[in-house]
């Protein structure tokens, strides 16, 4: 019925609705015993590409599938796939393992499952209480141990972190980390890059339905310069001592400090005392990830012609630091600007194909796959509910 695998793949997908393109040719690939951040801003087109994912939403190009199969052919999907979409609906008069209950009998699962599951996100002892009374952060675990019951091999939450408070997102976080240590995959989705960060072995980050990053954090953090600011006592005889040791990118900043691109602060401390140059001050700038996220994702609005909050985002104040310009690729502009480091990963610029992570195969269609045949999931069938609605 489908390979066993616990593979999501996502190969050109396309949404189009009308005039808006909410997914344009997106493709990339979560491996098992993997989490996958899903990021980018509000509109991006996060929600319409896990609903093509999850057969609510068909795709106008492209292909979606769980275990080298679309959806619609996983057979019984919620032994396959659990996932917590926006806006979960519950009976507000139903306790929370009524409503479980509910559902386990949907999906042929024995009730002793109900109350594991409860315990599994912590809801264990709410179990009798009624759901109206839930806070959104309970509301959120009620939806994962809905997504938990089937026991599923992949988990695809949108937004799960909504509503929870620093507590519950660190619970989260750990909760994910366990369910793939057993060799399961998380595609998760989040519009904040921090709200991930620590969770995810890979990203996808989506701006504008397109891929404009997609592989490890750490890649992203290492295409990145880092700088030193220095504050020599005599700039000039450190510019040449620099110079003369192959440090070529040094500029000196109108406040007297020199900015050395391509070295960190021992290297430059080493130099300026064989130099006999005095430091006043010496700091590494590290690379804001965050930043970086802003800069990839930002525009989306500005490009569409659509910005319905003002004028866009701009950095915070202070950002960057009084005194020099920011290095290529560290703000200013969307999009990527520089050449990566050989070896290190091309930020994807949009229009082009996206980059798949090293050592991993290019994404391809599952054997047999005929898109005209993908059909969209009727609801209330093929253990679809409790998914989040319809398209
Ligand atoms: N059913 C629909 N009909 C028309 N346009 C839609 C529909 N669903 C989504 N869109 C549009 O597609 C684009 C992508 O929306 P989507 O909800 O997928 O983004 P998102 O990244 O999940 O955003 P958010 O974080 O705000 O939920 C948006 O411009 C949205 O208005």
């Amino acid at each position: 019925m489908h390979d066993g695998s616990g593979r999501i793949v996502v190969q050109n997908l396309t949404k189009q609705f009308g005039p808006v393109t909410a997914v344009q040719n997106l493709s990339f690939t979560v491996e098992p015993g993997s989490v996958t951040g899903f990021l980018g801003p509000n509109g991006a087109g996060k929600t319409t590409t896990l609903r093509m994912l999850l057969g609510l939403v068909r795709p106008t190009a492209g292909v979606a599938t769980i275990n080298g199969r679309p959806f619609e052919q996983l057979g019984n999907p919620a032994r396959v796939v659990g996932a917590v979409l926006e806006a979960q609906s519950f009976h507000p008069k139903r306790t929370a393992r009524n409503h479980l209950l509910v559902y386990a009998a949907a999906m042929d699962v024995p009730d002793e499952r109900v109350d594991q599951v409860l315990t599994l996100v912590g809801l264990g002892g709410a179990a009798t209480r009624k759901v109206g009374g839930f806070s959104l952060g309970m509301r959120q675990r009620l939806a994962l141990a809905t997504a938990l019951l089937g026991d599923p091999q992949v988990l695809v939450l949108d937004e799960p972190a909504n509503g929870l408070d620093p507590e519950g997102i660190a619970w989260l976080r750990n909760f994910l980390r366990q369910f793939t240590q057993s060799g399961r995959t998380v595609l998760v989705s989040s519009h904040l890059l921090a709200e991930v960060e620590q969770t995810v072995d890979q990203v996808v980050i989506i701006s504008r339905g397109q891929t404009m990053y997609y592989g490890p954090l750490e890649n992203l953090r290492q295409s990145q310069q880092t700088r030193v600011l220095v504050q020599p006592a005599d700039p000039h005889a450190l510019v040449s001592a620099l110079q003369q040791a192959g440090m070529s990118q040094v500029e000196l900043l109108p406040d007297g400090r020199l900015a050395v691109t391509g070295a960190d602060s021992r290297q430059v401390a080493d130099i300026a005392l064989q130099a006999n140059v005095a430091v006043y001050g010496i700091q590494q700038e590290q690379v804001d990830l965050e930043q970086l996220f802003f800069q990839l994702t930002s525009g989306q609005y500005a490009a569409a012609g659509m910005n319905p909050y003002g004028p866009p985002q701009q950095p915070p104040a202070g950002y960057p630091p009084q005194g020099y310009q920011p290095p290529p690729g560290y703000g200013g502009q969307a999009g990527p600007q520089q050449p990566y480091p050989p070896g290190q990963p091309p930020v994807v610029p949009p229009g082009q194909p996206p980059m798949v992570p090293p050592g991993q195969p290019p994404v391809t269609p599952p054997p047999g796959y005929e898109q005209q045949g993908y059909q969209q999931q009727p609801p209330g069938q093929g253990g679809s509910s409790g998914f989040g609605g319809n398209a």
